[in-house]
């Protein structure tokens, strides 16, 4: 359960009594999350998500994921908006941590991803860089590249504990991809972090996408190794090839890929893993003391990591550019 801090009912009132939202009726933290805590918040007008930023989330970024949630929203993309108070502010300050509400989200995420649910993400993710184009704040992706070895370096002491060989495994896949990474990719706006729990869906249809907190400024194709990584691998960690096509087939019914990022492809999935690697690995050695969180679990993403060092052609993974 995500939530690294306590809200008390006194300064809850007193905050929601800033907005138009009525009374508070219940207010409950959520099980999910591991960045950020989220809290369940039901107001005579209705249910709302109330965020607090934590750890990660630089306060200068804000502006950057609460206007780009209003953007997409208002481009037919089904995402949260955040919610202004009277004085017509979006950000508000809580417990000591800026903080949001934003609007309630139907639908349940998947714990089991069909092909069908992949190919509906991809269509989705290509909806969403489409959306992004015209949005006019940038932000680069600070756990891109650049960001991996001094990410890698909080962890490295500690990495062969997690799991045998671990901390050889990454050196050497950061000097892989210190050479090997593409520039010069189509970019925009990316979510960067659309794993199963981001996305919703009412019985087969995709309803909505949620959590823009890694939202950022980036190669689009990076965003869909993200969504290849998360939904397409079984529990087992082989790559199911029928998801992935079906993913890369959804995306290109909205947005073709062009030759040279179906050919960057398998680099940006061993980036993606890595990235996701070590952020685990990272938290997994660091749990604040008394967060009630549940971190998740490094070597997942160094098994996927494995699978794509085998693999080294778009050719291999049986994707053709088209
Ligand atoms: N707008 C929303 N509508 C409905 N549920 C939401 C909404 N935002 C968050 N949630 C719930 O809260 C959980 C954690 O939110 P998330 O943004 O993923 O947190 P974090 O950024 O901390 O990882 C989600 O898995 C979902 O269950
Ligand atoms: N998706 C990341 C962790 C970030 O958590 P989220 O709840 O914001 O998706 C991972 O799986 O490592």
């Amino acid at each position: 359960m995500a939530v690294y801090t306590d809200v008390s009912d006194e300064d809850l009132r007193a905050f929601v009594a800033g907005y138009d939202l009525g009374d508070v009726l219940s207010f409950k933290g959520i099980a999910e999350g591991v960045e950020n805590s989220n809290f369940f918040l039901q107001t005579t007008s209705g249910p709302f998500i109330l965020t607090l930023y934590e750890r990660r989330v630089r306060e200068e970024d804000l502006p950057f994921f609460l206007g780009l949630m209003e953007h997409l929203s208002a481009r037919g993309l089904n995402c949260p908006v955040p919610v202004r108070n009277r004085a017509g502010m979006a950000l508000g300050r809580l417990a000591g941590r800026p903080a949001v509400i934003v609007t309630f989200l139907d639908g349940l995420a998947v714990k089991r991803p069909s092909a069908a649910h992949c190919r509906a993400v991809g269509a989705a993710l290509a909806r969403l860089h489409e959306a992004g184009r015209d949005f006019p704040i940038e932000r680069a992706n600070a756990l891109s590249l650049p960001g991996w070895a001094p990410l890698f370096a909080r962890a490295e002491a500690e990495a062969d504990r997690v799991a045998d060989g671990l901390a050889g495994r990454a050196r050497r896949e950061l000097a892989h991809l210190a050479d090997a990474w593409p520039s010069g990719l189509p970019s925009g706006v990316i979510h960067a972090d659309l794993f199963t729990d981001n996305v919703f869906f009412i019985g087969p249809e995709l309803s909505g996408l949620i959590d823009f907190y890694f939202a950022c400024t980036d190669a689009f194709a990076y965003d869909l190794a993200i969504c290849l990584n998360a939904w397409c691998f079984e529990a087992d960690c082989s790559f199911n090839l029928t998801k992935g096509t079906a993913m890369i087939g959804g995306y290109q019914s909205v947005r073709p890929l062009e030759p040279a990022e179906v050919a960057s492809l398998p680099t940006l999935c061993r980036g993606s893993a890595l990235r996701f690697m070590l952020t685990r690995l990272v938290d997994w050695l660091n749990v604040p003391p008394g967060a009630l969180v549940r971190p998740k679990d490094p070597l997942e993403y160094d098994r996927k990591l494995a699978f794509h060092r085998r693999v080294e052609t778009a050719r291999e993974y049986g994707w053709m550019a088209r």
